[in-house]
C-alpha cells in the first residue's frame, strides 16, 4: 500500500497537535487504500496516540536514538517511542544531518536499532544542490544507502525510503516526477543488489515541496511508492487534501 507522511518537523504544541487531529480524522476517515501516517514532534507524541488509537492512522517520530536505555541526556529510545505506539521513524533526515552533524554511522546505528525493537524506519537520502549540479546525484544517493544499511543488507524488505533532494526541501522547487522517478529506481535496483532475497516491500517516497498541485502528479509516477510531505502538512485541510488526491 502507499504510503502518504506527514513530517511536521519542529512545529507544533501538543495542544496544537490535538486541534489539528480532531479536523484531520473526519476528512480522511473514507481512505481505505493508502497508509496515512504523521510524523509529530516528541512533545506531541502522547497526545497524538490518545488521538489516533483505534484509527487507521498511524503514528511516526522524527528522530530516535541507538542506545536502549542510559545516560544520554535529552534522547530517546526505541522502546520508549514503542511503548506510545509509535510504528514508523524517520531517520537520516537531511536537516539532522545537515543542520546536527549526524553521519552515515550514527543512521546505521539507529537503523539496526529500529530493526532490533520492532519500528519500522523511513531511511531519507537526498544530494545537496552542489552535488547535484556536478552530477553527483546517483553517487551520493547510492553511497547513503550503503553506508546506513552496511551489515543490514539483509533486512532491506523492513525498512522504507525517503528520497529528498536536499535542494527540493521547503524551496518550493520540487523536482521533476521524471527526475524522481529515475532516482527511485535506482535506489529500487540498489536493493536488488545488496540482497538477493529482497522481496520488494520497501517503499521508496519522494519529499520534497510536495504540495496539493504536484501530490497526484508524484503519487502516479512509476516507482515513486509514497510521499513525504513537510509544510503542506502542517495545515490539516492541505494534508487531507492531499492524502485524498494521491
Ligand atoms: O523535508 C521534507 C519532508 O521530510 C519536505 O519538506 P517540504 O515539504 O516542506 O519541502
Amino acid at each position: 500500500m502507499k504510503l502518504i507522511s506527514a513530517n511536521w518537523k519542529m512545529n507544533m504544541t501538543p495542544t496544537q497537535t490535538k486541534d489539528y487531529i480532531a479536523k484531520f480524522l473526519p476528512l480522511v476517515r473514507d481512505v481505505k487504500d493508502r497508509e496515512i501516517l504523521l510524523c509529530v514532534p516528541y512533545t506531541s507524541l502522547c497526545v497524538a496516540s490518545d488521538l489516533l488509537k483505534g484509527t487507521h492512522i498511524k503514528l511516526g517520530a522524527q528522530n530516535v536514538y541507538y542506545e536502549p536505555k542510559g545516560a544520554f541526556t535529552g534522547e530517546i529510545s526505541v522502546a520508549m517511542l514503542k511503548d506510545l505506539g509509535v510504528s514508523y521513524v524517520i531517520v537520516g533526515h537531511s536537516e539532522r544531518r545537515w543542520i546536527f552533524g549526524e553521519r552515515d554511522e550514527t543512521i546505521n546505528r539507529k537503523l539496526l536499532a529500529c530493526l532490533d525493537g520492532g519500528l519500522r524506519p523511513i531511511l531519507c537520502v537526498g544530494e545537496r544542490l552542489e552535488e547535484r549540479e556536478a552530477g553527483l546525484t546517483f553517487k551520493v544517493v547510492e553511497t547513503q544507502i550503503r553506508l546506513a544499511l552496511s551489515s543490514l543488507e539483509d533486512y532491506t524488505d523492513m525498512i522504507d525510503i525517503a528520497y529528498e533532494p536536499v535542494w527540493a526541501i521547503g524551496s518550493g522547487n520540487p523536482a521533476t516526477p521524471k527526475d524522481a522517478q529515475a532516482v527511485h529506481k535506482f535506489i529500487k535496483d540498489i536493493l536488488k543488489s545488496i540482497n538477493k532475497n529482497y522481496q520488494g516491500k520497501t517503499r521508496v517516497l519522494y519529499g520534497g515541496s510536495v504540495n496539493l498541485n504536484n501530490a497526484r502528479e508524484f503519487i502516479n509516477t512509476q516507482d515513486v511508492d509514497g510521499l513525504l510531505v513537510g509544510s503542506a502538512s502542517l495545515d490539516p485541510e492541505s494534508f487531507a487534501q492531499i492524502v485524498n488526491a494521491s
